[in-house]
């Protein structure tokens, strides 16, 4: 068994979903995982934020993405005789999830505020419409599809937005499941959300589609997971970005997962966990470019480059707590990091010295509660709009390596440096306006 995870690009229009109808049709028993269609996801959440102040503004975004999937089920279908009852039954989808949304969107306006359940409600209509109408016309395009309803599969706690699946009760669902449809058939179904114990939606967090596809590709124990998306792979750095960046065959898991931490968003961070323990390879490939070899994420790892791609983030925040007392207690950084661990704020870099630890983390909107709480463990010093880069799949003995990085940006002002020798990572921190040149600098000395 094969997991093809198809992204938004590739649920992108009627074209793309030809072109992904003819990438399943070479697989014997596939197992489908669909994205939202490109940008819905983006343009639900600003609908939800835009009903507070701006209720018609909000209800013409979702006749807008009504629209949209109309005119990509018009377009697929228009090539199918005797199609009309299919065409049908995604209006009457469409028509209610639109009727739904502009409920959800009432009462945010009503209630002037959007709460995060109901956010995950609407960030979830998505793939709630992309998966069901990909069904129903890869039927009528002759594939033996079934929609499943990721709700009654993917259960996860309560944590909206970001929500931690149940594995052990996806692999029992999912294999009960698999027992009852027909062997026949092709399941489709939507990423990124799931449900919780007390039947609530909830998301897995932004790009969680691939994660979706991980968790059932452990539970069915599939061959390979297949993220198939508009690029060839991942990349010695973002190819929209850097154009003569290459794809990379062989990536381990422990890489891989580095790599979309630190910003490469081709794959969601926690993609690997459900695969990895299981050792299930991951390949992401091209629907524009099945052909080409893509990249293989597995325990193994070729090394045979000194580094094996870079990524960066940009617009992160440095905090600094200096402790009162001269020499740094245990508790002291236990404190800080309790601060965040209380906002749930992942953190990125750490350096300390003996009485400060400096942090760096993504910009967030919690940033001004989490000074206010770390003031009570000592002085806190903030440097917003910085940027971090980070090397992935350093080869052993780094010291040439980081001689020859850094002195590519010697005119550039390092903020923070952090280099793991297990994990083959080194990350610099740097002001967000050096970030793109230096990534450039960076990748032309190592990759060209
Ligand atoms: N290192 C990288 N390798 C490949 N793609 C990358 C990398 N970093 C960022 N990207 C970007 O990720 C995009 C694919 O991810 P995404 O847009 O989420 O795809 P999908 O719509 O298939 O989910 C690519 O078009 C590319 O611009
Ligand atoms: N919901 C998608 C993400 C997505 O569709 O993004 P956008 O709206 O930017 O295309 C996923 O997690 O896989």
């Amino acid at each position: 068994m094969h997991i093809l995870k198809f992204g938004g690009t590739s649920m992108g229009d009627a074209q793309t979903w030809k072109q992904v109808i003819n990438i399943i049709k070479r697989y014997e028993s596939p197992y489908i995982v669909v994205s939202a269609t490109a940008r819905t996801t983006r343009t639900l959440i600003k609908a939800a934020h835009k009903a507070i102040d701006d209720l018609p503004k909000a209800n013409k975004i979702a006749d807008d993405i009504a629209a949209r999937h109309n005119n990509i089920v018009e377009n697929f279908l228009a090539d199918f005789d005797n199609s009309s009852q299919t065409l049908e039954a995604c209006h009457n989808w469409i028509k209610m999830h639109t009727e739904e949304l502009k409920e959800h969107l009432s009462t945010i306006h009503n209630k002037q505020e959007l709460a995060e359940p109901l956010k995950d409600v609407i960030a979830s209509i998505g793939e709630r419409l992309s998966s069901y109408l990909f069904a129903e016309c890869g039927y009528a395009a002759g594939l033996f599809t079934t929609w499943l309803d990721a709700t009654k599969i993917i259960r996860t706690d309560s944590n909206f937005g970001k929500a931690t699946p149940n594995f052990e009760f996806i692999a029992n669902k999912i294999n009960s499941l698999q027992q009852k449809i027909s062997e026949d058939s092709i399941p489709v179904m939507g990423g990124y959300y799931g449900m919780d114990a007390n039947e609530n939606i909830t998301t897995l967090g932004f790009e969680g589609s691939d994660y979706s596809a991980s968790l059932i590709g452990a539970a069915l124990n599939a061959n390979a997971i297949e993220i198939w998306t508009d690029v060839s792979g991942v990349y010695t750095c973002d190819p929209d970005f850097i154009v003569d960046a290459n794809p990379i065959p062989q990536l381990s898991f422990q890489e891989a997962t580095e790599l979309a931490y630190f910003g490469a968003k081709v794959l969601h961070p926690s993609t690997t966990k459900p695969a990895s323990k299981q050792d299930i390879p991951i390949h992401v490939k091209n629907i524009f470019d099945p052909e080409a070899p893509g990249t293989r994420i597995s325990s193994e790892s070729a090394n045979d480059q000194p580094v094996k791609a870079i990524t960066y983030k940009e617009h992160c925040t440095i905090i600094t707590v200096t402790s009162s007392q001269t020499v740094m207690g245990y508790e002291f950084l236990a404190d800080v990091f309790d601060v965040l661990r209380w906002h749930q704020l992942p953190v990125d870099v750490v350096t300390t010295t003996e009485a400060s630890v400096s942090i760096a983390i993504e910009n967030s909107d919690q940033i001004d509660q989490v000074v206010t709480q770390l003031n009570t463990h000592g002085t806190v010093e903030l440097r917003p709009d910085q940027g971090i880069i980070s090397l992935v799949g350093c080869k052993n003995s780094p010291r040439q390596l980081i001689i020859n990085i850094l002195s590519q940006i010697d005119d550039v002002p390092l903020t923070m440096i952090s280099y793991s020798k297990s994990k083959g990572n080194l990350n610099i921190v740097v002001d967000t306006k050096d970030t793109l040149p230096s990534v450039k600098q960076i990748h032309k000395k190592l990759f060209s």
